[in-house]
């Protein structure tokens, strides 16, 4: 098996009595894009904070690359790029000297350094705008230079709390694109947010954070597969005996009478289907309206704390 490139075991964390990571274990391999779900407060923040060497864990133990890490740790903390959900660029310098100052902070120099800002003004699109003040940028420009700023210094892992905070769609899409085509190249990312859509569309692997304990951690198929999906099925009529008969098909776990219709549940639902219409049909039940509720993330959730996502 490969060494993870990060592996915490039961990492606490308290701020004053207020336990905000409260045993918190989990390992990523080198190349993966890694998601990490959980509501605001979730202790995603804390937990990036603590693999990025900004502040310690009171217990537990984390290691990068193999090695043990804490915040003494110059050498490790120069492989890691944080992009911080506080914007970390400076609004008085323009995109271009904020990624310089950034590479420069981590030792680079000369035709290198001035080589990979060109590449990184491209690579977030701001190409045309290098040489204005990030000050005047709109908020996703800013989330843009943010991210590029905080892989300038070409770093093994890069952590990313709530990327697309406050942006437009069409700096999000640059931020999705940015961030599959980093991970592309090599780079393992851990991709923290409270969107879910977000996490699922782009993280084959994903822990669910709540109240500063890990949920679950699994792959996004595994995830989705531990739930049904749902069919809602609009009908002319009910006849007698109709969701007797679709209960037992094959594939079907529940079936229940509703005010107009009924529901059920399955693993699959598509092959459920051409069966259900045509028990409706010899029954005389017309099929008004359907609604196929997939599993997601959010379901996820909801199943695992009993909250929604947003709640
Ligand atoms: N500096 C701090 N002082 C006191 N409490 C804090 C501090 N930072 C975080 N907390 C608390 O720790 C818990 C976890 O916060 P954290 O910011 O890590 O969560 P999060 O999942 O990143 O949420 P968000 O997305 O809203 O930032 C919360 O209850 C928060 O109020």
């Amino acid at each position: 098996m490969t060494t993870p490139i990060l592996d915490a075991t039961d990492v606490h964390k308290s701020y004053g009595r207020s336990p905000a990571l409260a045993g918190v274990s989990l390992a990523v391999s080198p190349g993966e894009l890694f998601g990490l779900l959980g509501p605001n407060g979730a202790g995603k923040t804390t937990l990036l904070s603590i693999l990025s060497g900004l502040t310690n864990a009171d217990r537990g133990a984390v290691s990068l690359f193999g090695k043990t890490f804490d915040s003494s740790h110059r050498d490790l903390r120069r492989a890691v790029g944080l992009a911080t959900q506080d914007l970390a660029i400076y609004p008085e310098l323009t995109a271009r000297e904020n990624l310089t100052f950034f590479g420069k902070l981590y030792g680079m120099r000369g035709g290198d350094l001035a080589k990979r800002v060109d590449e990184m003004l491209a690579a977030v699109a701001l190409t045309d705008r290098g040489n204005d003040r990030a000050g005047t940028f709109s908020g996703g420009m800013k989330r843009r230079l943010n991210l590029a700023v905080s892989v300038v210094h070409r770093p093994q892992l890069l952590l990313l709390d709530e990327p697309t905070t406050g942006v437009d769609p069409q700096s999000r899409n640059h931020i999705f694109e940015q961030v599959k085509a980093l991970n592309a190249a090599g780079l393992t990312v851990i991709y923290t947010s409270h969107y879910m859509e977000e996490v699922q569309s782009l993280c084959p692997r994903i822990a669910i954070l709540d109240a500063g304990r890990v949920m679950a951690c699994d792959t996004r198929t595994n995830l989705l597969k531990s739930l049904d999906a749902i069919a809602r099925v609009h009908l002319s009529a009910v006849p007698p005996g109709l969701v007797e008969r679709i209960a037992v098909l094959p594939g079907v776990k529940h079936c229940t009478p509703t005010a107009d219709g009924l529901e059920l549940t399955a693993t699959d639902v598509a092959p459920v289907l051409p069966k259900l219409i045509a028990i409706c049909t010899e029954l005389g039940a017309e099929p008004t309206a359907l609604n196929i509720d997939q599993p997601n993330l959010e379901r996820v959730f909801l199943h695992l704390t009993g909250r929604g996502l947003r709640d």
